[in-house]
């Protein structure tokens, strides 16, 4: 039996340093933080030091999973409320992604330019800041994040899965993900959330009242739209609108990144342990801090 015990300690070892090896290969990490090989390099993170902001670029900054393609979808509709054209953007959004010559054609890109990003605080380009460029940052509980991109990994035919939601829960909680850690994150976002240019938006927040958080928007932005204009972009704004289009305005991957658009749904994957775990780290990484605050954790974690 003693023999035994060893045998299965042993292989479990070696099981797990070979999840650890795969998963190695899913990412290069640069300056501290993993990132996906198949979406971002080295070359390109070096060459974003030559990215310069304008002060009419739109920053959508947020961990994945958090809804940047909403936000990303409202801001279009907003722009072509306002000005009757359709908003094309020559590349694709994400600031951090794609080849290192991508900043140069960037200064050729017609204002305002939409950005999205899950760059940490601290990884931005200064020029975002020094140029005042407009900010919106979204968050949503770590819970449902978490599901989200488990599912993510897991469903995307072309993405490596993990074998487990366990143990993509352990790697979401060491911060052995793409773009690193929620927590650190947040915790490096919690002090610059009250900035002139920057918009704090919450995911349940949007759920909860489409309308108002597009209003919201549309005021930061400096955009003014009729209440029927807003009401209209609601109604193309909701998951179910969204959803249905998705293989139209993102391709193959769209029904995967539409998945369920809900509040909640952490309930159906997490066990007592793990719920018990991430709620001692948001205590330990948030609990009395401004953001901790205005994730209303106990509302839609507890
Ligand atoms: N309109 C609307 N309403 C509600 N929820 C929505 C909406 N649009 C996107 N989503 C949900 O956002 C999740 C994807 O987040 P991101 O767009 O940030 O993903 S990514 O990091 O850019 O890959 C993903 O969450 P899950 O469904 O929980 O996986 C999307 O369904």
């Amino acid at each position: 039996m003693a023999d035994k015990s060893k045998f299965i300690e042993y292989i479990d070892e070696a099981l797990e340093k070979s999840k650890e090896t795969a998963l190695s290969r899913l990412f290069f990490t640069y300056q501290g933080i993993p990132y996906p090989i198949t979406m971002c390099t080295s070359e390109t993170f070096q060459a974003l030091d030559t990215f310069e902001a304008r002060h009419d670029d739109i920053v959508l900054a947020s961990y994945p999973k958090c809804g940047s393609n909403w936000i990303l979808h409202i801001v279009h509709e907003l722009i072509f409320a306002v000005s009757k054209q359709k908003y094309e953007y020559p590349e694709f959004p994400v600031l951090e992604c794609g080849d290192s010559e991508k900043y140069q054609r960037m200064k050729g890109f017609p204002s305002p330019r939409i950005l999205a990003t899950h760059l940490h605080y601290d990884k931005l380009p200064g020029s975002i800041f020094k140029n005042k460029a407009k900010i919106l940052v979204i968050f949503r509980n770590p819970k449902d994040t978490a599901v989200s991109f488990f599912h993510f990994h897991n469903d995307v035919p072309d993405i490596p899965s993990y074998c487990s939601w366990d143990e993509f829960f352990r790697q979401f909680m060491k911060g052995q993900v793409s773009w690193g850690s929620y927590f650190d994150f947040a915790i490096n976002w919690n002090k610059h959330l009250d900035g002139d240019n920057v918009k704090f938006i919450l995911y349940e927040d949007l759920k909860e009242n489409l309308a108002a958080g597009i209003k919201q928007i549309a005021d930061f932005l400096g955009f003014f739209l009729t209440g029927e204009q807003i009401q209209t972009i609601s109604v193309q704004s909701t998951f179910q609108a969204m959803r249905a289009k998705s293989q139209d305005t993102h391709g193959a991957v769209g029904p995967f990144l539409f998945r369920k658009g809900e509040v909640g749904d952490w309930k159906n994957l997490f066990s007592e342990t793990q719920n018990q775990e991430m709620d001692e780290k948001f205590k330990e990484c948030l609990a009395g801090t401004s953001l901790g605050a205005k994730l209303k954790y106990e509302s839609y974690c507890g």
